[in-house]
């Protein structure tokens, strides 16, 4: 046998940064999730025990605290591509980098209706992930996604007109609650270097996404999950001309009716529908990635 594959590094590195602004007395924090695995010329590390190329996990988690200090975490695409740049730079012996930043909200509370100027909340368990990969001399690989965002619509959504045989049991409906919870991902261009990324607005990009798949979600008198989500897929290529490719995983998270006629006729099903079975699982899971022509 032989050895056919190895990366590694440190996973699971909590990050948080504040930077306070001296004159407004504002602050403004990230908190991140970082793991690095560096590939290289690395397998006599696990074919002789040689531990001389290793540089050890723990170095890679304090390099990540100095890189932290010492320039911006946001946007965590830039970040990503920093640490990248570093380890492939640093370590002649490393040849690629690949960096996972998942980055948690800490929205800034409203009190009184002013923004606060020190006081967040978790305003849900959306995050916001980069995955990127340096190779040496061949630039940088960036994926952006949000995860976790969950949304609902109580109309506006049907399914009707599908495969029908014997096996086919679902009613067809003209009027269905949808609800899902948004994986989205965008695959942006291959950059040459930190310089390159540096001139990218992620931030930017990163709220146009979430506002499209919020207003189509809301807006698409939806057919299909499929339908939907390859209109917002299509609209976010139209937006950001630097992404290449986008991906959406989408659960299908059902709402059950509940026939309550058997209780002196009490009609809750059809149009009289308003109590219903929200269903853990099983669940609909439908991928669709939209690409430039
Ligand atoms: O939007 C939907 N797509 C599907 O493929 C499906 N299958 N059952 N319900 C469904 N709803």
């Amino acid at each position: 046998p032989q050895l056919s594959y190895a990366k590694y590094g440190k996973d699971n590195v909590r990050l948080y940064k504040v930077d306070k602004n001296e004159k407004t007395g504002v602050h403004t924090v990230i908190e991140q999730t970082v793991c690095t695995l560096l590939e290289g010329d690395i397998d006599t590390a696990y074919t002789e025990a040689d531990n001389g190329p290793v540089v050890a996990t723990d170095t890679q988690k304090q390099t990540i605290y100095i890189k932290a200090k010492q320039h911006a975490i946001d946007p965590p695409e830039q970040f990503a591509a920093i640490l990248g740049d570093h380890f492939v730079k640093t370590y002649p012996h490393i040849h690629a980098a690949h960096v996972k930043i998942i980055q948690h909200r800490w929205t800034r509370m409203a009190i009184d209706g002013k923004p606060h100027p020190h006081s967040f909340f978790r305003d849900g368990e959306e995050i916001r992930v980069v995955e990127s990969v340096t190779r040496e001399n061949q630039g940088v690989e960036i994926k952006s996604k949000f995860e976790k965002l969950l949304v609902l619509k109580s109309t506006g959504s049907a399914f009707y007109g599908f495969h029908r045989d014997e096996f086919t049991r679902l009613p067809e409906t003209w009027d269905r609650i949808l609800s899902t919870e948004v994986e989205a991902s965008w695959k942006w261009k291959t950059f040459k270097d930190v310089a390159e990324v540096k001139k990218v607005d992620f931030n930017g990009a990163w709220q146009r996404a979430r506002d499209i798949t919020m207003k189509i979600f809301a807006e698409d008198n939806s057919a299909s999950v499929q339908a939907t989500m390859y209109k917002m897929g299509e609209q976010i290529l139209a937006d950001v001309p630097l992404v290449e490719e986008v991906d959406y995983v989408l659960p299908n998270k059902h709402y059950f009716e509940i026939d309550l006629s058997w209780y002196k006729g009490l009609k809750n099903t059809g149009k009289d529908a308003t109590v219903f079975a929200p269903q853990s699982d099983p669940n609909g899971l439908i991928y669709c990635t939209v690409a430039r022509k």
